[in-house]
């Protein structure tokens, strides 16, 4: 079986920088057209020159002839300007904004301590210049179960924040819970949309803990209850426009995850279609992929659809164990195992 679908694009992708860069964007550049890339560097990317710079080493990692584009965003902090929104807007290169409420994950020490009390400026101008806001969508509050963060969040930030700001275009990034599709779906779909990652739809929390501690199967918003799982897939294969392709693929060193206080973050991006498909034809509803990954993200963000394609077949292959760079490797989701579909250029 083979499927020819419109090239995909990834909503929420992590790059990294030096050698980490040099290592991944040949996965994502292969499969993807564009990705919006995340901005929580060390140092985070606060600033519009600096976004700039970054989108150059991008660039320069990535394979001849490749016309994959990056999408830049700017990491919101309590100090962020709104004259900096402006030059985002103008620089043409910055597609969004993103909100790490302070302490919620990785690189977010320096994010955001008090939404409603510091941003409000900045928001503001967001709605007048039509910049999207992607959201880590937890709170941070160390007494809130870890499994009920999200919704915490959704209940007393984001249901907030958009009772405030009708019109600013809010897009609630790596859904875990049946509540963030629930509120997803009962938003106004100009404005309010979510990514969803291989992991969400794919994984329940057991997977973290199967014949011991999983550290390649933790990331935030951590895996949550097969309820929730199948909540997500469902809105996802229903083939609803809210909800689009972002594979929050997070690479971090094996020797960063496994060790006694191991990173948050999965590395996803050479899994990630054969994943999603893999849902989508489970459900009976392969026909609904595209738009999924392909048609419904452009569409939100306002952008052009990609005009070239690619190729799904139903070819069984087995995902390498790991990926050296440099003086270490990366271990992949799904490390090992064989897939079924094979993505590739058409
Ligand atoms: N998802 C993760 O677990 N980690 C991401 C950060 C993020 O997207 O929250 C990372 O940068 O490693
Ligand atoms: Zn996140
Ligand atoms: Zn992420």
């Amino acid at each position: 079986m083979e499927l020819s679908i419109t090239r995909p694009d990834d909503w929420h992708l992590h790059l990294r920088d030096g050698e980490i860069l040099q290592a991944v964007v040949p996965h994502s550049s292969q499969h993807f057209g564009r990705a919006i890339v995340m901005p929580n560097l060390r140092p985070p990317i606060t600033a519009t020159a600096a976004a700039m710079t970054y989108r150059q080493s991008i660039l320069k990692a990535l394979p001849k002839d490749s016309d994959f584009n990056p999408l830049m965003t700017l990491y919101l902090t309590d100090t962020t300007s709104p004259n900096e929104i402006k030059l985002a807007r103008e620089s043409g290169v910055v597609y969004a904004v993103k909100l790490y409420p302070a302490g919620a994950t990785t690189n977010s020490q320096d994010g955001v301590t008090d939404l409603f009390g510091k941003c409000l400026p900045v928001l503001e101008q967001m709605v007048q210049l039509k910049m999207p806001l992607l959201v880590h969508g937890e709170v941070t509050n160390p007494d809130v179960d870890v499994f009920d963060r999200e919704k915490v969040f959704i209940d007393t930030v984001l249901s907030p924040l958009i009772q405030k700001f009708p019109q600013l275009k809010v897009v609630m990034e790596h859904i875990t819970t049946k509540d963030a599709v629930d509120f997803v779906l009962s938003s106004d779909e100009r404005f309010v949309a979510a990514t969803v990652t291989p992991q969400h739809i794919v994984l329940n929390r057991n997977s973290l803990f199967q014949g011991g501690l999983q550290p390649h199967n933790y990331c935030l918003p951590v895996l949550k209850r097969e309820i929730h799982r199948q909540a997500i897939a469902s809105a996802v294969t229903s083939g609803s426009k809210r909800f689009f392709l972002g594979t929050d693929s997070a690479p971090h060193d094996r020797k960063n995850k496994e060790c006694s206080c191991g990173c948050a973050g999965i590395y996803n991006s050479p899994v990630a279609l054969s994943l999603y498909a893999k849902v989508f034809e489970e459900a009976g509803a392969l026909d609904k992929l595209e738009a999924f990954a392909s048609f419904n993200g452009p569409d939100f963000y306002g952008l052009p659809r990609n005009s070239s394609k690619i190729r799904l077949s139903k070819t069984p292959w087995t995902v390498p164990a790991s990926y050296s760079y440099g003086l270490g490797d990366i271990v992949p989701m799904s490390a090992g195992q064989v897939l079924d579909w094979l993505p590739s250029p058409l």
